[in-house]
């Protein structure tokens, strides 16, 4: 629920108001313009689902949900990625048993949709959207990312896809020492820029436009893919990492960030239905395990590789290019 304004959010439509509660049940039936039968269940299930409190007939966000939900709150706000799940992705979804028999892509192309990025971008406010959901997307590897790393003995870094830079902000926020690059397709150059003078970076994180199937990757002592790897096929995943391993200077380290599945494929619920997910959108696509990417790692000539857990269905994967290579 949103915080700026009565109804919150700078003109966000009324089911994102009442971050300032608490409030009363009747208030909020009027505010978010409710039906009077369905409001006490709604918001009752908002309580048992722990996004908001409730004392006698008022409710407020609860704390985790006021540091996420809120859309006034720009560097921690999720609801990027709950709405792009909401619309884009649940319409996929409603044809998995299709997805299922035929292997077949599940986006509607008739209602605009695409798989490709370029497509995508082409329309301001779907990159808009996407944006908002990538940086909900990466919050929670990067809270962990920028401490479970030994950031110390690098200077520089180049994120790999890097969207707005979410997680270049978090990591040089936390560490002066270091400076960054964003690399992603052109379109991105505008709001990366704009993010990073938000943040009061922009003398130390740049953007570097290009197309990783086509460009070299730029050169930094550590190189990052978070969340790329999964929505491609076994050749561009290995064709990354090997574009990776030839812009890393010797003893650089390449970070695969992403929600891998569990060695058993029984325990990650998110990363096999991210599995499933992307499959709808590109058949050849699939998520995968620590073990896997530690594989394609050592065949591009990376060394001393290792998975470490970050947060929640997030873990990475670390490789080293040897000193001599
Ligand atoms: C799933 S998003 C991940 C964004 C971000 N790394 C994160 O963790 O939230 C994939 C990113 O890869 C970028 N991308 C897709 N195709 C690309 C290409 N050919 N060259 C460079 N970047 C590309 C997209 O623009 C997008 O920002």
């Amino acid at each position: 629920m949103g915080g700026e304004g009565p109804l919150g959010g700078r003109g966000a439509r009324p089911l994102h108001g009442a971050g300032r509660g608490p409030h009363a049940l009747d208030e909020l039936t009027a505010r978010l313009e409710l039906h009077p039968r369905a409001a006490r269940n709604f918001l009752d299930t908002l309580v048992a689902l722990r996004f908001l409190d409730r004392e006698g007939v008022h409710y407020r966000n609860t704390p985790v949900a006021s540091i996420f939900l809120d859309r006034g709150k720009p560097e921690t706000d999720v609801t990027g990625l709950l709405e792009i799940a909401g619309t884009w992705w649940y319409d996929s979804w409603r044809n998995l048993t299709k997805a299922l028999r035929t292997g077949e892509p599940q986006i509607d192309v008739t209602a605009g949709e695409s798989n490709s990025f370029e497509a995508l971008y082409a329309d301001p406010q779907r990159m808009e959207k996407f944006q908002r959901a990538m940086h909900g997307a990466s919050l929670g590897a990067t809270l962990a990312l920028v401490d479970e790393f030994p950031w110390s003995k690098y200077r520089t870094v180049a994120d790999i896809g890097s969207a707005s830079g979410t997680m270049l902000r978090g990591l040089l926020g936390r560490h002066a020492h270091l400076r960054g690059v964003g690399f992603d397709l052109p379109p991105l150059a505008p709001a990366f820029h704009r993010a990073a003078a938000r943040a009061g970076l922009s003398d130390r994180l740049t953007f570097s436009a290009g197309d990783f199937f086509t460009d070299p990757l730029p050169s930094a002592d550590v190189l990052s893919f978070g969340h790329i790897l999964h929505d491609w096929d076994l050749t561009t995943k290995r064709m990354l990492l090997a574009k990776a391993f030839d812009a890393l200077p010797p003893g650089g380290a390449v970070i695969v960030y992403d929600a891998m599945i569990d060695p058993g494929r029984s325990e990650n619920v998110f990363g096999l239905l991210l599995s499933l997910h992307v499959m709808m959108e590109n058949p050849k696509a699939f998520a995968y395990t620590g073990a896997e990417c530690l594989g394609w790692l050592a065949d591009a000539g990376f060394c001393d590789g290792c998975v470490a857990h970050l947060s929640g269905p997030e873990s990475m994967a670390i490789g080293f290019k040897p000193s001599t290579a």
